[in-house]
């Protein structure tokens, strides 16, 4: 197998200017501005096989669209490596820039007072397809996707699903070997969702693209990406298997508990890493073989009137890893 991409120690450093609030500040601004650096990414290294499907994770701010920008040729970085497709993006070479694509679920690169078709044609010229190519494709894709009839329908008359659909269509033309997906399935009903999803999952499998794909919807990762990397403050934070979260997680328990008079949170971390706490409520994450013992003293020691034990869901440990709240 081929490395689809090999970044080593890629580091972005933003230089961005103080803002003051206040007129008196904002004056003083104008004259003497003090110059900061954001260190947006910090020497981030991993490698993703051809063909491999993988979930980029992090809590907002992490440094993932700045990867993304990178790994596409839009940023240059401020040190470091990165070889894509066997370029260098931030060379721009049209031999790398037409073997990727970019599909993004908050933008549209859709004309919509003109029909899907038009726009997908224009993709067509724009890359060079040969007609017989562009024809097959169209038909592959639009078919996998039960968008047939639609092509002709001016894009705004179509549903958030159907013009995802054709998002699509449009981005994969050319056939890329690379397809960055950004929230692909972000506000769709649950129906289109799962269309979209089946239909990355079928794409992978027949052609072997390379995707990697953000989400807030852990689902897309869970049926999508065998493997997540997540990045928080601008580091590796984890790159395994999503399965490896699995496995971590399934060694440990959620035990909450009901009080009746209120149990401060200093008190109960003794017993586990407190997740959640509301003076009458708390949920304690506890390693599995403890939860036994743990349990046995959390009922003596506290007025406990309810108590459950319950598995970490993946999501819920994907969630937690990235910084954000389960609730
Ligand atoms: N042009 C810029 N100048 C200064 N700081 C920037 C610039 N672009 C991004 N940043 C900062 O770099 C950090 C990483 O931003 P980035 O957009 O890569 O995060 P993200 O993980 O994609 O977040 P989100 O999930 O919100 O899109 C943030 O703190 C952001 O404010």
């Amino acid at each position: 197998m081929h490395a689809a991409i090999e970044v080593d120690r890629l580091e972005k450093i933003f230089p961005y200017y103080k803002k003051e609030v206040g007129f008196r500040q904002s004056v003083r601004n104008l004259i003497r501005r003090e110059r900061l650096l954001r260190h947006a990414v910090r020497g981030i290294s991993f490698s993703i096989e051809e063909g491999e499907m993988v979930g980029f994770l992090g809590p907002n701010g992490a440094g993932k669209t700045t990867t993304l920008k990178m790994l596409s040729g839009i940023l240059h970085p401020t040190s470091g490596t990165a070889r894509v497709l066997g370029h260098t993006p931030w060379e721009r070479k049209k031999a790398f820039k037409q073997q990727f694509a970019i599909v993004m679920g908050q933008k549209s690169q859709l004309w919509p007072d003109l029909p899907a078709g038009e726009s997908i044609y224009l993709n067509k010229c724009i890359y060079g397809v040969d007609d017989g190519d562009y024809r097959r494709t169209l038909g592959e894709l639009s078919e996998m996707l039960d968008v047939q009839e639609l092509l002709g329908v001016q894009v705004r008359r179509l549903s958030l699903g159907e013009r995802m659909k054709m998002e699509l269509i449009a981005s994969l033309i050319h056939r890329p070997r690379l397809i960055y997906l950004d929230e692909p399935t972000i506000g769709l009903d649950l129906m289109s969702q799962r269309s979209v999803r089946r239909f990355l999952g079928e794409y992978n499998a027949a052609h072997r693209a390379t995707v990697i794909l953000t989400s807030h919807y852990m689902k897309d990762i869970e049926d999508l990406c065998p493997r997540v990397v997540l990045i928080r403050d601008g580091g590796l934070h984890y790159d395994g298997s999503l399965k490896g979260v699995a496995a971590v997680i399934r060694e440990r328990k959620l035990v909450k508990l009901h009080f009746d008079r209120e149990v401060s949170r200093e008190e109960l971390a003794a017993y586990g890493s407190v997740q959640e706490h509301a003076g009458l409520y708390a949920a304690l994450e506890v390693d599995k073989p403890e939860v036994r013992a743990v349990s046995s003293q959390l009922l003596d020691r506290f007025p406990v009137v309810d108590f459950t034990i319950e598995d970490l869901s993946v999501e819920d440990e994907l969630i937690r890893m990235m910084g954000r709240d389960p609730a």
